[in-house]
């Protein structure tokens, strides 16, 4: 069914906004609340896709299907999870892709938060709720930060750390002009445009392996 012309000049308002060099990665953040919290932050933020590697012993099922989409708000639908085996590996997948990775975790090399130049491809590495961030993913990481804390409990809750820093990116990229032109390249911006206003239609195109519909002058999928 065709989207409603409100409801497509939303997608492309929000896919014109989306950062594909702002990301988070998870590693084993177990709760599914807060593993959606994030997702939905993502969303929030404008980060086009995410990154986790899901918690040892959980079933995968769990972690990319339905038990997260309550407190997510449909965020999931928006922002897709990619899964990885390991955080190590995650992170170096990242660099490799030429992101800072900078670690959620305190060490001898740890920055305040706002420090960091968030302009820059950038992943946020989120530790487990019980063990945090690994000391190895920590220093396989570009940088450390923390959230500075000066209360009696000594860490927040993941998914509240995770928005506060994503909120510092938001507001870098913003006064970058970041959010003013597309950051997406206009090929990614289309397909994802026909795929969230399409969504029944989308799967039979890539099992054909046919391209997708361009979109015409006015805007509109011919
Ligand atoms: C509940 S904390 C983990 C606490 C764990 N006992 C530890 O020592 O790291 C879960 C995650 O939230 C994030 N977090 C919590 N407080 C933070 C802070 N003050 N600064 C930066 N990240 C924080 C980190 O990603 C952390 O791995």
């Amino acid at each position: 069914m065709a989207p409603t012309p409100e409801r497509f000049a939303k997608i492309m308002r929000v896919l014109q906004k989306r950062q594909p060099t702002l990301t988070v990665l998870m590693d084993e953040v177990n709760k599914p609340h807060n593993l959606s919290a994030i997702v939905r932050t993502c969303d929030a933020v404008g980060v086009l896709e995410a990154h986790a590697v899901p918690p040892r012993g959980g079933k995968l099922a769990e972690f990319e299907g339905h038990t997260y989409e309550a407190t997510s708000g449909s965020a999931h639908k928006w922002v897709r999870v990619n899964r990885h085996e390991d955080a190590i590996s995650a992170v170096r997948a990242l660099q490799g892709r030429g992101f800072q990775v900078l670690a959620t975790h305190l060490s001898q090399r740890s920055v305040d938060y706002r420090e960091p130049d968030y302009t820059r491809p950038t992943c946020v590495l989120l530790g487990a709720e019980k063990w945090g961030v690994s000391d190895a993913a920590a220093e396989a990481a570009d940088a450390n930060i923390v959230i500075p804390m000066f209360g009696m409990v000594q860490s927040l809750n993941v998914s509240v750390a995770a928005a506060t820093i994503l909120f510092e990116a938001q507001r870098q990229r913003l006064a970058a002009g970041m959010y003013a032109q597309p950051q997406l390249a206009p090929d990614a911006l289309n397909a994802l445009a026909f795929e969230w206003a399409y969504p029944d239609l989308a799967p039979a195109y890539r099992e054909r392996g046919e391209a997708y519909p361009a979109l015409d002058e006015l805007g509109q999928f011919a």
